[in-house]
């Protein structure tokens, strides 16, 4: 880690940490909601040139993600936006989004069908979209979603050949958040298996409180997950004191950690914030850096994750 330290005029937020080294921040992406104050909340928990993962959802439409993106870019974020399939009205209003976004700098994207019922135009899948984009901008990197869990409205059948038809074009994949770490090694392993290549992003929980998290994950379709992390004790200490405290997240990304460290394909952590970003610099202090994930089998033997957390 780099030692020099990063002082924030912040209410709630560590006044004083240190910084990411540039390794640590090319490890790890924060994804964020683009509400109305997120330009002044993200810059008190995320220093340039962090990356920033812009949600795209139904009842905000892809203009607002766009907007926001193209916002953070300019400060200098490393910025993926989403982009829904599903939200998307004509291929002129695709056409217009992109060039937005290229004006900005932003060079990846991430693609999913997005949770509208009905298409409000011509893409009803990702895939269909990743196709447009690819004919009309091919110079964007795009990931795609990985489902370590299933999706509740989909069935595996549906998502293997999603997923074999879109990575071929695609750069990386973003799994879906997840309290198991073994459930996210194992789905690793059959990707794989398949033949699948792609980087991957894992997606945990940030210090989200445990009521929000309970909450959106029933939503999101992963209650499965979350019912395990009640039973498995990596909330349910929280749970059974009847507070609704800190989803423990450091500890989830060090199980992973543990079982990914060293696997080529593992491009780092993708972090659910749900925005609420106040407990974020703590934990992105606590990330294992890209040195400490490219240990020597030699080294691998000892610990391989800093004892802090
Ligand atoms: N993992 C994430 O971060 C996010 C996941 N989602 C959810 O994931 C779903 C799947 O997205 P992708 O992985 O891009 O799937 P996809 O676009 O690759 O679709 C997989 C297959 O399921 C069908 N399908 C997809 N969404 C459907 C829906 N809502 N209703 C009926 N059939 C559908 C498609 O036609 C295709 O055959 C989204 O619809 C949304 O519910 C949405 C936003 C973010
Ligand atoms: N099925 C599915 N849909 C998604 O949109 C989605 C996933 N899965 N998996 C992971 C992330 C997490 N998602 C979300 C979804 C909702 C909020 C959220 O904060 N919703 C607020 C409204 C926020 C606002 O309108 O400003 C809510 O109360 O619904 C955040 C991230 C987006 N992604």
């Amino acid at each position: 880690m780099d030692a020099a330290p990063c002082v924030r005029a912040t209410h709630g937020y560590a006044k004083e940490r240190r910084a990411m080294s540039k390794d640590a921040v090319a490890r790890v992406r924060v994804e964020v909601v683009p509400s109305a104050d997120l330009l002044t909340q993200l810059p008190m928990a995320l220093d340039v040139p962090g990356a920033v993962s812009v949600t795209c959802l139904p009842h905000h439409g892809p203009a607002r993600t766009v907007e926001a993106a193209v916002h953070l870019a300019r400060l200098g974020y490393h910025t993926v936006p989403h982009l829904a399939a599903r939200s998307i009205a004509s291929q002129a209003e695709l056409h217009s989004l992109l060039r937005q976004l290229q004006g900005a700098g932003v060079s990846e994207l991430f693609l999913v069908a997005g949770d509208r019922r009905m298409s409000a135009g011509p893409y009803s899948w990702s895939g269909s979209l990743l196709e447009a984009i690819k004919a009309y901008s091919p110079g964007f990197s795009i990931g795609i979603a990985g489902y370590p869990e299933g999706h509740p409205q989909l069935s595996q059948e549906q998502l293997v050949s999603s997923l074999e038809t879109k990575a071929p074009m695609a750069s990386s994949l973003v799994t879906q958040m997840c309290f198991s770490a073994e459930a996210i090694s194992q789905y690793l392993r059959t990707i794989r298996r398949n033949g699948m290549e792609l980087p991957v992003w894992v997606g945990v929980p940030g210090p989200v409180s445990v009521k929000k998290l309970v909450s959106m994950g029933a939503r999101l379709g992963v209650g499965r997950s979350l019912r395990l992390a009640r039973r498995t004790g990596m909330a349910g200490a929280l749970w059974r004191r009847g507070d609704f405290l800190n989803y423990d997240s450091a500890r989830l990304i060090r199980d992973v950690h543990r079982e990914l460290a060293g696997d080529p394909l593992f491009a780092g952590f993708h972090i659910y914030t749900f925005n609420d970003l106040v407990r974020l610099p703590g934990l992105l202090d606590s990330v294992p850096t890209l040195q400490q994930t490219t240990l020597s089998p030699t080294q691998r033997a000892s610990p391989p994750f800093p004892a802090k957390i």
